[in-house]
C-alpha cells in the first residue's frame, strides 16, 4: 500500500524512495523552513521492518509520541515532530500528493549504470566473501567515496570483511559503526567540522575524513554488517541524495546476498544428494531403502546362476531395469533380447520369438532367426509374460525345457543356450487357476522369484530418484521446495517410478524458477478425496482377500485358512453369496 507523509500545510508527500531527508535546506526531500528545523534535521528510511525516523545528528530535536528520541520506528498513522512541525505517516490511498514536494525519484544516470553493472556481477554464482567485496566496492563507487570498508557486526567482535585500502583498527571499533549496528539506521555526517562530537569519532580521526556515510547491510531483518564510506579533505561532503542512492544500492545488495546464500545452501544440499545417489545406485537402479538393498543382494546372488527368474511387481516399478541388471551380473557373453508379450498380436509374437524359414507364411521372403536364437549365449527377457497367448505357451515351454527352438516352417530344432528372465505385474498363480496360463510353464519360468517393491514402500528413495531426474533434465530448476518434498513423500504413486519420472521431467522442463513446487509436479490439489475410515477399511479388506485368493492359487478355501477366517466370511468380504 502506498504511504505518504502528511505535512503541516496539509499537503501529502508520497514515500517512494528508501530514504527521505527532512530539513530546512533546499537539497532535502521535504523542505520545512520553520524555526527550530535544522538544514539536515531528520531522515526517514525504509527497511525490511518498515519505516523508521532518525535524527540526522545529535543536536536535531526529534519527538515521537511526545518523547524526545534519536530513532523510532513509525507505523502508519503515527506522527513525529521536528522543531515545531508535526509530520504524520499515512496510508490513505486518497491522499493527494503534491507534485514536486519530493524531487523526482528516478535515480541519475550514474546510479542506473552502477546498479545495472553491480546487479549483473552479483548474479554470477560466487562465494559470499567475493560478493560482499563486490557490494562494498559498488557502494564506494556509487557514493564516490575515497575510503570504503565493510565491518562484520555479527556478535560483539567487529572485523573488516573487505575494504578499498588499509583500515586502521581505530576505525573499526568505532562509535559510528556501533550506532548503525545498534539502531539499524544509516548515519550521514555531512560536515565533520560542524559537529564536534562527530569530529572526535575514532574513525574520522584515524582516516582523516571530512565527511562520512555509514550504512547497515541487512541479511533478513538483522543488521549483518556496516558499510563505512568516507571522503577526505578537498572533497565536497556527502549529500542526502548520495545517502539515498547508497541506501537503494545496499537494499538491492542485501536481497542479492540473501538469494546468493540460499543458492549456495541449495547447491550444498544438491551436492550431498548427488553423492548419496551415487552411493545408492546399483546397475543404474537408484534406491537405498532396505527393500531395494535386499533386491540388489538378490540380483548379485542370482545374476551368475543359470536359473530362470520371474520378476514380479506393480506396473512401472522398474522390472525391466532389474532384468537388465540380472543380465549384466550374469557374466553371459550374449545379448539381452527383450519382447513385450502384451504389445504384439499373437501371430507376430510367434514369428518374432521363434523365427521362420522362407515361405513359412505369406510375406516370409527369407529365412529369419527369431529372438530366441538372438538370445543364444545371453538372456531372453519376456516382459508381461502373463499376456503370452495360451496357444504359444507350449512352444515356449519346449524352448525353455529342451533348450532348443524350431523356426516356423521348419522341422529340425536348433540348440540354444539362454537364460529366461520374465516379468509380470499380474499373479501367474491366479492366471493358472483361471486356466489362462500353463502351470508347467509357470514352474519353469518361476525357478526363482524377484519381487520389486512398489515405490510407496521405498521411503526417501522417491527423493533420490526425483533429484536424479531433475539433475538430468532440469534447465533452470535445481531443487524442490519443502512443500514439494512433502508432497512427493506423501503421494501414493500408483504408476510407481514411471509416474515419478514423468512428473519430475515435466516439472523440470516447464518450471520457471530455481525450485520446483508441488503445483509444478501437479501434486497436492489433485489427490483422491478422503473417504470415511470404515469405507477405506472395507475397501482394503476386500483388496487383501482378493490378493490372498490369488496367492493361494485361486483357492478360496486355502485363502480362508491362511487368513484365519471361515469360507463364509471370504464370500461376505467379496460381496458374493456363498
Ligand atoms: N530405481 C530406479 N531408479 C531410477 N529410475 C528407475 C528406477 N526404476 C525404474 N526407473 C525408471 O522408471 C521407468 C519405468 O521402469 P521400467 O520400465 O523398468 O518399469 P516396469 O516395471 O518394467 O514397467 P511395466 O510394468 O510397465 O513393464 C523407466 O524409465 C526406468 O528407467
Amino acid at each position: 500500500m502506498p504511504l505518504f507523509l502528511a505535512l503541516p500545510d496539509g499537503s501529502h508527500v508520497p514515500l517512494e524512495k528508501p530514504v527521505v531527508s527532512v530539513g530546512s535546506d533546499s537539497a532535502c526531500d521535504v523542505v520545512l523552513r520553520e524555526p527550530g528545523v535544522k538544514p539536515s534535521h531528520a531522515l526517514l528510511f525504509r527497511d525490511a521492518r518498515g519505516w523508521t525516523v532518525s535524527a540526522a545528528s545529535k543536536g536535531c530535536e526529534l519527538r515521537v509520541r511526545n518523547k524526545r528520541v534519536e530513532l523510532s520506528p513509525l507505523a502508519p498513522g503515527e506522527s513525529f515532530s521536528v522543531g515545531r512541525c508535526t509530520l504524520t505517516l499515512i496510508s490513505s490511498e486518497a491522499a493527494s500528493p503534491v507534485a514536486g514536494s519530493v524531487p523526482e525519484g528516478a535515480p541519475g544516470g550514474r546510479l542506473v549504470a552502477v546498479l545495472t553493472g553491480f546487479a549483473s556481477r552479483l548474479m554470477v554464482q560466487r562465494p559470499t566473501v567475493e560478493l560482499l567485496d563486490e557490494v562494498m566496492r559498488g557502494l564506494a563507487e556509487v557514493a564516490d567515496a575515497d575510503v570504503g570498508f565493510l565491518v562484520s557486526a555479527e556478535g560483539t567482535r567487529r572485523h573488516v570483511l573487505c575494504s578499498t585500502g588499509p583500515v586502521p583498527e581505530a576505525a573499526v571499533v568505532d562509535s559510528l559503526v556501533d550506532q548503525v549496528v545498534a539502531s539499524g539506521a544509516p548515519v550521514l555526517v555531512s560536515d565533520v567540522a560542524a559537529d564536534a562530537a562527530l569530529a572526535g569519532a575514532p574513525s574520522v580521526v584515524a582516516l582523516r575524513l571530512t565527511s562520512a556515510l555509514v550504512l547497515p547491510l541487512r541479511g533478513g531483518t538483522a543488521p549483518l554488517s556496516a558499510v563505512y564510506l568516507g571522503r577526505r579533505v578537498g572533497r565536497p561532503p556527502f549529500s542526502p541524495r548520495e545517502l539515498e542512492e547508497a541506501m537503494a544500492l545496499s537494499s538491492l545488495a542485501a536481497l542479492l546476498l540473501a538469494t546468493s546464500r540460499e543458492l549456495m545452501e541449495l547447491r550444498t544440499r544438491v551436492d550431498s544428494l548427488t553423492q548419496r545417489i551415487e552411493a545408492a545406485t546399483f546397475e543404474g537402479i537408484i534406491g537405498e531403502s532396505p527393500s531395494m538393498r535386499a533386491l540388489y543382494r538378490q540380483v548379485e546372488r542370482l545374476g551368475p546362476t543359470s536359473l530362470h527368474v520371474l520378476i514380479q511387481g506393480e506396473t512401472g516399478t522398474g522390472k525391466e531395469e532389474v532384468a537388465k541388471a540380472l543380465h549384466r551380473r550374469s557374466g553371459r557373453r550374449g545379448r539381452l533380447v527383450a519382447i513385450n508379450c502384451a504389445a504384439l498380436p499373437e501371430s507376430l509374437i510367434e514369428r518374432e520369438l521363434f523365427g521362420h524359414v522362407k515361405g513359412a507364411f505369406s510375406g516370409a521372403g527369407t529365412d529369419r532367426p527369431g529372438l530366441v536364437e538372438a538370445a543364444d549365449g545371453g538372456t531372453l527377457f519376456l516382459d508381461e509374460i502373463g499376456d503370452m497367448p495360451l496357444s504359444l505357451q507350449s512352444r515356449l515351454l519346449r524352448v525353455v525345457q529342451e533348450r532348443e527352438v524350431t523356426r516356423l516352417g521348419e522341422n529340425h530344432p536348433r540348440k540354444v543356450d539362454m537364460r529366461v528372465v520374465s516379468a509380470t505385474h499380474r499373479s501367474l498363480e491366479a492366471l493358472v487357476a483361471e486356466g489362462r496360463f500353463r502351470g508347467d510353464l509357470r514352474y519353469r519360468l518361476d525357478e526363482v522369484r524377484v519381487e520389486v517393491p512398489p515405490l510407496r514402500e521405498r521411503g526417501d528413495d522417491v527423493l533420490l530418484i526425483a533429484h536424479h531426474v531433475l539433475s538430468r533434465e532440469g534447465r533452470r530448476a535445481r531443487g524442490f521446495t519443502q512443500k514439494a518434498t512433502e508432497a512427493l513423500l506423501g503421494h501414493p504413486f500408483p504408476g510407481n517410478v514411471r509416474e515419478l519420472v514423468s512428473r519430475v521431467r515435466r516439472a523440470a522442463i516447464l518450471a520457471s524458477g530455481e525450485l520446483i513446487g508441488p503445483e509444478d509436479l501437479e501434486l497436492g490439489g489433485d489427490t483422491a478425496p478422503l473417504v470415511p475410515l470404515e469405507e477405506a477399511r472395507e475397501a482394503f479388506v476386500q483388496r487383501y482377500v482378493r490378493e490372498a485368493i490369488a496367492r493361494s492359487g485361486g483357492s478360496k478355501k486355502d485363502a480362508a485358512q491362511a487368513l484365519g477366517i471361515g469360507l463364509r466370511s471370504i464370500f461376505r468380504y467379496l460381496g458374493e453369496d456363498s
